[in-house]
Formats: C-alpha cells, sequence, structure tokens
C-alpha cells in the first residue's frame, strides 16, 4: 500500500465516482480531537509528541482487532521531504504536518480515503474525503473512526462546550465539512462573487483548492462550514449539502445560459484551452490549472470527447511540484519543472487520441 500511495496520483477523492461529479469533485469530513490532560501540540515539547503518536498508534493499529478496517501507521520524520510533498499534493496531509515532520504521525486506510494526522493542530485531525457529493458517507466513515479511537483514549471534553480544541473557532463538534466544487459558468457569468459572498451569511466560508489561505484557482472553490459550535453534526453536514444542491443548480443555469448565448465563444474558449494544453511547451501550475478548467468544462459538455473526466482531477495532482520531480526521479528548478509539467500535459490529454504515447511520468501506473 505505501507503494501505490507516494507512486501514484490518482486517489479515492478524485475518482470522477459519486453523485453529481460534474460540479462537486470531493467531499471532506474532519474531526479535530484532543487528549485529556496533554497541552495541545503547539505547546508540547517533541518527546511528548512522540509518545502520544505511540499511544495513537498503539490504540489502533497495534490493537489487532480484525473487525475494523486496518489503518496503516506512518512515521513522518522517516519519510523523505518529497514524498511528504506527494501527501501534501494528495491533499492527505497538510502543508504544516508535512514541515515539522519529528513528533507527528499520520495513520492512514488502504484507499486513503481515511486519513488521521497526528499532532497537527490538534492531536488528532480525523479526515474522511470521498468522490463526488457524498457528505452522508464521508460523516459516517470520519464517525465511525471517532467511535473507535474514542473506546481507546480519553478525549478532552466539555459537558457545556463540547469537544475541546486547540482553536476556538474549532471547539463543540470540531467538525469542518467542505465540497471542492467546479463552479467555471459562475465565473464566467460574473455571478461567482455575488453568490459565493452570500454563503458567509449562512456560516460557510470559502477557500480555494489547496485550503485556508489559498486561492481559488482552475474556478475550483472550497465550501465549508464556519461554525463548530451549537448545531449539531447532522445539521452542518445537511446546511452544507442544501447550499451545494443550489451551487449546482445556479451552476448548470450559467452552463446552459452560456450554451445558449455565447456557444461560439465558449467554444473557442474551451478549444483554445484544449489547443494550449496540447500543445505548450512551457506550462506554469497557474496557467495548467486554469486552461484545465476549461477544458474539464469541455469534456463535461461533450465538446472533447477523448479526455476522461478523471484524468483532470488527476492532472491537479500529477502537475504539482513534488509529483514532477518524483516522476523525474530528481530535483528540478521552477523552468524545469514548467517544461516537464508541459510535456507530461501534452502525452495524458492526447493518451485517448493516439495509442503508445509515453506518459511522460514514471509514476503513474493508473489504468483508466
Ligand atoms: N472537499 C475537499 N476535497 C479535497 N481536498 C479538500 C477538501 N476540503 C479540504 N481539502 C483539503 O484539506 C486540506 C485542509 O483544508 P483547510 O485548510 O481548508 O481546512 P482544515 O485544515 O481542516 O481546517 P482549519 O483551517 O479549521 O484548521 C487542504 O489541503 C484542502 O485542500
Amino acid at each position: 500500500m505505501t507503494e501505490a500511495l507516494f507512486n501514484q496520483a490518482i486517489t479515492k477523492w478524485m475518482e470522477g465516482t459519486g453523485q453529481e461529479s460534474t460540479y462537486v469533485i470531493s467531499s471532506r469530513v474532519r474531526l479535530a480531537r484532543n487528549l485529556q490532560g496533554m497541552p495541545f501540540p503547539h505547546a508540547l515539547s517533541t518527546p511528548l509528541a512522540n509518545d502520544l503518536v505511540q499511544q495513537v498508534k498503539t490504540a489502533v493499529v497495534d490493537d489487532n482487532d480484525t473487525t475494523t478496517e486496518p489503518l496503516y501507521f506512518i512515521d513522518l520524520k522517516k519519510i523523505a521531504p518529497l514524498d511528504r510533498g506527494i501527501l501534501v499534493d494528495k491533499h492527505l496531509i497538510s502543508p504544516q504536518h508535512a514541515e515539522e515532520a519529528d513528533g507527528r504521525g499520520l495513520l492512514i486506510s488502504a484507499d486513503e480515503s481515511i486519513a488521521i494526522l497526528i499532532n497537527e493542530e490538534d492531536h488528532l485531525r480525523v479526515q474522511s474525503l470521498l468522490p463526488g457529493l457524498q457528505l452522508d458517507a464521508a460523516w459516517q466513515r470520519a464517525s465511525s473512526v471517532d467511535d473507535r479511537l474514542e473506546a481507546k483514549l480519553d478525549f478532552a471534553f466539555n459537558e457545556r462546550l463540547g469537544y475541546l480544541t486547540a482553536c476556538p473557532t474549532n471547539v463543540g463538534t470540531g467538525l469542518r465539512a467542505s465540497v471542492m466544487m467546479h463552479l467555471p459558468a459562475l465565473v464566467l457569468t460574473n455571478q461567482a462573487s455575488r453568490q459565493l459572498n452570500s454563503l458567509a451569511q449562512l456560516g460557510m466560508t470559502v477557500r480555494g483548492l489547496h485550503g485556508e489561505g489559498s486561492e481559488a484557482t482552475g474556478h475550483l472553490f472550497q465550501i465549508s462550514n464556519q461554525v463548530t459550535l451549537g448545531r449539531s453534526e447532522e445539521e452542518i453536514i445537511s446546511n452544507l449539502a442544501v447550499v451545494t444542491r443550489q451551487l449546482i443548480d445556479q451552476e448548470r443555469l450559467a452552463r446552459h445560459m452560456l450554451q445558449k448565448e455565447t456557444q461560439m465563444q465558449l467554444e473557442d474558449r474551451i478549444f483554445r484551452a484544449y489547443g494550449l494544453l496540447t500543445s505548450a511547451r512551457i506550462l506554469s501550475s497557474q496557467e495548467a490549472m486554469s486552461q484545465l478548467s476549461y477544458v474539464r468544462m469541455g469534456v463535461d459538455l461533450g465538446l472533447i470527447p477523448d479526455v476522461a473526466p478523471a484524468v483532470l482531477n488527476e492532472m491537479l495532482v500529477l502537475t504539482r511540484p513534488a509529483f514532477l520531480q518524483k516522476a523525474a526521479g530528481r530535483e528540478m528548478n521552477p523552468l524545469e519543472r514548467d517544461i516537464q509539467r508541459a510535456t507530461l500535459m501534452r502525452a495524458r490529454l492526447l493518451q485517448g487520441k493516439h495509442t503508445n504515447t509515453h506518459t511522460g511520468g514514471c509514476c503513474h501506473h493508473h489504468e483508466e
């Protein structure tokens, strides 16, 4: 399992399956939990942090319980920085978790849909990531892992407040649920900012593909609940599902409108993007993201038949710096990476057209 984890770009959440996968790339639920009587990670000494990692590992890996889903332990300080970068690129751990590896750990399921980050901002961050709109399923999975942990570990919990967390914004349920949405038509019809800004009034936050502090590139928006206190987990999940369905309807309408009123301009934009990505020799990650968005819409609208939607999801990860360097087997400067990115992009997008195309990367063993 470890080999696929570090060598294969595609991971569960980008399979392109699940409900409404045209608009919703993935659904995520994460729970923040802390152990009773231990300082929060930012105040924890490295030896204590390492003890805590072992304690959690013992609770869920070394218990030899064959009735539960196996979780694999990864000691972050024992893997190469580039491999930690791969985990970041696949959204399995955060950049902060990768940076200071000593005293931090990761538990992960074989299909990579469950990840438990040990000693990130909180002692435990339980993450469940699934493709498409599957918030209920993601919540069920996270919740059962949480029960499993809680059976063995003593969580910091207050009767009145709920779960206690390092940052007060997570107190209560400790739950952040999110969907990663592709909303190009709302952007092209200038409705995105109005629609997305109004979500703040409903207690929702909008972020980019890479989470807190990231810009929304490639018309990809991560929408999540802002409030964790005073609402039940089920309410948080169902509110987000309602908002997601509304955005899907708006995006669908905007696509119809573009097709009806400005079809030639729309096709022109899509085929220019396709032309650029299948011809460019130097490609920045920013340009790759924004042009991929149009190609993806072209695939969704049936204009570009030869590219599978999952390939586009995979390119979000495969064209990231860590993956490019892993594929090349060496460190690369930014220009070398831009060249490698362009080569890989051409090969993958044209793969459906010509057989025997070189994939341009050693780390891709996956077949559609
Ligand atoms: N629906 C999703 N699909 C794929 N990746 C996601 C999704 N939601 C969040 N992520 C990824 O999870 C990581 C963490 O996201 P983010 O920083 O938004 O939240 P967090 O760390 O859970 O919360 P907080 O900011 O409260 O600590 C980022 O890499 C982000 O891209």
